[in-house]
């Protein structure tokens, strides 16, 4: 259920890319060139990794998720998508 979100998401991100809006954070993202959206990710893994060192189970969880959607978001602004990772992961499957 989670994976069929997440190729949702996907979808919605790349909507966003392709057609922007005026409205979307994540169009005003792409606007704003492949430096800040890499800049997004690297902030995002850093709050991760912060509360990761505490004990708030919410922020830790809510701070996997930014870094998940500004993840997904890298990779289109780079022409990518989550099947050319998973690709990767496959052939290194053991
Ligand atoms: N999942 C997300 C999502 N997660 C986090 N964010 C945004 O990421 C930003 C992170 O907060 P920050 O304080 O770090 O950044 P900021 O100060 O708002 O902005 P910056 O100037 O730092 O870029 C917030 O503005 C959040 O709203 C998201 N924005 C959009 N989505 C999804 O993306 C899809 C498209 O949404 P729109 O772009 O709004 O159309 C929808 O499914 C949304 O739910």
């Amino acid at each position: 259920m989670s994976i069929k979100f997440l190729e949702s998401l996907e979808q919605t991100i790349k909507e966003r890319f392709d057609n922007p809006s005026e409205s979307s954070y994540t169009s005003s993202l792409f606007a704003k060139g492949i430096n800040k959206v890499a800049q997004k990710v690297g902030e995002e893994a850093v709050e991760l990794v912060i509360e990761a060192k505490d004990d708030n189970e919410d922020l830790f969880l809510n701070e996997a998720a930014d870094l998940m959607y500004h993840y997904i978001v890298l990779l289109r602004a780079k022409g990518y998508s989550l099947e050319d990772v998973t690709k990767i992961l496959e052939e290194r499957h053991k």
